[in-house]
């Protein structure tokens, strides 16, 4: 692996990371395998609450690793608090990890089980940090919403993403993305189990308050084909590197506890 070259292949995938991240074999990281039955229930954990309705989206990219939609986040118009967070945190991006055709592809998995996608709503303590890049390396500087994403009958929403995504085909591709609220992608209920852990991605930081919501969204192949559709590799490279399976295995709990909302 060249410099910061990292990627979800043979060589310059997961198992390779320690090399230029040595957090990677660090004792908070993520994601990991979640056991419901060993999960504490805390009655101390409120419900989560999303303030998202003055939310400012701005662009849709493709970043080399995944789908991002970029959020303005010069004051709190889109936070979240309540659960375990002790500030609210704002809404900076979010983005999928998902499999390849019938596999698997979240991050977090439950007993052993894996959904087909994840999505990841990255947010940050601007209480206690002056920017985003600062909040992500300090411990609890993030807090991140995972959803689950399991394929059945069509989202009604998650089509505003999908009829995007051709626009975004090749890494370093970004384009305007405004008037989406993400609340329209959310499962029913926020019931949830929350863990101390990291950044799944390279720099790895141990700096996430996870937050996993336990009911999953429910998403047509068909829509989760169209994520396939987009590649790793920029529209100048010659090869086409299919965007899938860019995901990393879960990692060791060592020791850490994972607290239930109920
Ligand atoms: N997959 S993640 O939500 O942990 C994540 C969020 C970021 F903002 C940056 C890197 C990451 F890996
Ligand atoms: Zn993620």
């Amino acid at each position: 692996m060249t410099g910061n070259q990292w990627g979800y292949g043979k060589d310059d995938g997961p198992s390779a990371w320690n090399t230029n991240y040595p957090v990677a074999d660090g004792d908070r990281q993520s994601p990991i395998d979640i056991l419901p039955h060993q999960a504490r229930h805390d009655p101390n954990l409120g419900p989560i609450v999303l303030n998202y309705d003055r939310c400012t989206s701005i662009n849709i990219a493709n970043n080399g690793h995944s789908v991002v939609v970029e959020f303005e986040d010069s004051d709190d118009r889109s936070v979240i608090q309540g659960g375990p967070l002790d500030n609210p945190y704002r809404l900076k991006q979010f983005h999928f990890h998902w499999g390849g055709k019938g596999c698997h592809g979240s991050e977090h998995t439950v007993e052993g089980n894996s959904y087909a996608s994840e999505l990841h709503l990255v947010h940050w303590n601007a209480v206690k940090f002056k920017t985003f890049g600062e909040a992500a390396s300090t411990s609890d500087g993030l807090a991140v919403l995972g959803i689950f994403l399991e394929t059945g009958d069509e989202h009604r929403w998650l089509h505003m993403i999908t009829d995007a995504l051709y626009t975004v085909k090749f890494k370093g591709s970004v384009t305007d993305f405004k008037g989406f609220n993400p609340k329209c992608l959310l499962p029913s209920s926020l019931h949830y189990w929350t863990y101390l852990g990291s950044l799944t991605t390279p720099p790895l930081h141990e700096s996430v308050i996870w937050i996993v919501v336990k009911e999953p969204m429910i998403v047509s192949e068909k829509q989760l084909g169209k994520f396939r559709t987009l590649v790793f590799t920029g529209e100048e490279e010659d090869e086409r590197t299919r965007m899938e399976n860019n995901f990393r295995p879960p990692q060791l709990l060592k020791g850490r506890t994972v607290r239930s909302s109920n």
